[in-house]
């Protein structure tokens, strides 16, 4: 196979994203845009590697050089293919159908992107533990704690011994696998993501860097406790839908008053980025809503409206369901 035998020598660097949907598409995406920028800024400054973001050197990072994308069935794989930027400045990327475990060997880094009740089929296949050790292995996974994957690691059946610490599967060769989580969204497509990270015990100051790095290339990233996982899971990942459904109801009301949907889209979205800038910048929400509402005006007989139909307790109940609800995920298997 021709993407066997990465990791050593002159080898490319490697990342292979096991299991590239939805999710795991918006990151190489994202990764391949920002690839493709950073490599014709270096063909403008005459060969000159690009400035990287700040807080990062270029010795300090193994960015990868190819992706291998994984996925489980054919009309995926010939989707993702189909998809694939021609751009000579682009990573060069392989999609690869039914042979994940020689993918995870020729990798340096491992991202996971299945779903949740996929995590077996992906880590629990033969062979799949053995191939991961001694690599760094990154989690989108929402719900789906460390020690989980630890035990769907553990069970691998090439392991010779495992045991776990609550943070490393140890391997019968004594080769670790760092394991560490990430929750982006999937504004990681437009490199607009907000990823949140939680490291664990034994992740180096290389594996850090690196997930650092990689998240940095397409939004902007947090690290925060394993406690706070599906708090933030709720928060960066799942609100993108909510913030959509806010959207689609102010079209709703905009196509009712003429408006042309197609238009007032834009309109809207326009205007919350807008707000989000503002609050990004440092406005409060309080201030913010007491800016706009004009006294004797017409927004406040908006937000009263808002607040008499309970918006404020709908969207906090609806966030810590949707929290309760991801903490579960790692249960389910298919
Ligand atoms: N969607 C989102 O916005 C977010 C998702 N997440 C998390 O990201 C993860 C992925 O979600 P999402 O991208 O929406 O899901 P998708 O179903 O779109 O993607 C999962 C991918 O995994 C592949 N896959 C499943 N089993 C295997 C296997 N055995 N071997 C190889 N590939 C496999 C699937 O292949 P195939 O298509 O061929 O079936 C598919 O491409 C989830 O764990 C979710 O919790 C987190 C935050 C946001
Ligand atoms: O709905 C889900 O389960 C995933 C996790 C966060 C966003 N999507």
């Amino acid at each position: 196979m021709a993407y066997v035998n990465g990791g050593a020598g002159n080898s490319p660097n490697t990342l292979t994203i096991l299991g590239c949907g939805t999710l795991g598409s918006a990151i190489l995406f994202g990764l391949l845009a920002c690839s493709a920028e950073e490599r014709s800024k270096k063909v403008e400054k005459g060969g000159q590697e690009a400035d990287l973001p700040n807080g990062f050197e270029h010795e300090e990072i193994q960015k990868p050089s190819r992706i291998l994308a994984c996925v489980r069935t054919e009309q995926s794989a010939e989707r993702l293919r189909r998809q694939l930027p021609a751009s000579e400045h682009a990573l060069p990327v392989k999609v690869i159908r039914g042979d994940n475990v020689r993918a995870v060997q020729a990798a340096d880094t491992v991202l996971l992107g299945c779903q949740p009740q996929d995590l077996d089929s992906c880590l629990g296949a033969p062979g799949m533990e053995r191939a991961l050790r001694g690599k760094l292995l990154i989690s989108i996974l929402a719900g789906v704690t460390i020690p989980q994957i630890e035990q769907v690691l553990a069970r691998g059946e090439t392991r010779a011994t495992a045991k776990t610490n609550g943070h490393v599967a140890t391997s019968g060769d004594g080769r670790t696998t760092s394991i560490i989580r990430a929750m982006p969204n999937t504004a990681s497509f437009v490199r607009a993501s907000t990823t949140v990270i939680t490291a664990c015990s034994i992740a180096t100051p290389a594996n850090l860097r690196l997930v650092d790095w990689l998240f940095t290339c397409i939004g902007t990233v947090t690290h925060i406790t394993a406690a706070q996982f599906d708090a933030c899971t709720a928060l960066c990942g799942s609100t993108p839908a909510f913030f959509a459904l806010f959207i689609e109801s102010l079209l709703d009301g905009a196509v009712a008053l003429g408006l042309k949907r197609s238009e007032a889209q834009v309109m809207a979205a326009q205007t919350m980025k807008g707000a989000a800038t503002l609050m990004l910048a440092g406005e409060q929400p309080d201030a913010l809503k007491e800016k706009v509402a004009t006294p004797g005006g017409s927004t406040i007989q908006g937000l009263l409206e808002l607040e008499r139909k309970a918006l404020r307790g709908v969207v906090a109940d609806a966030l810590i369901r949707c929290t309760a609800a991801a903490s579960t995920l790692g249960s389910k298997q298919a």
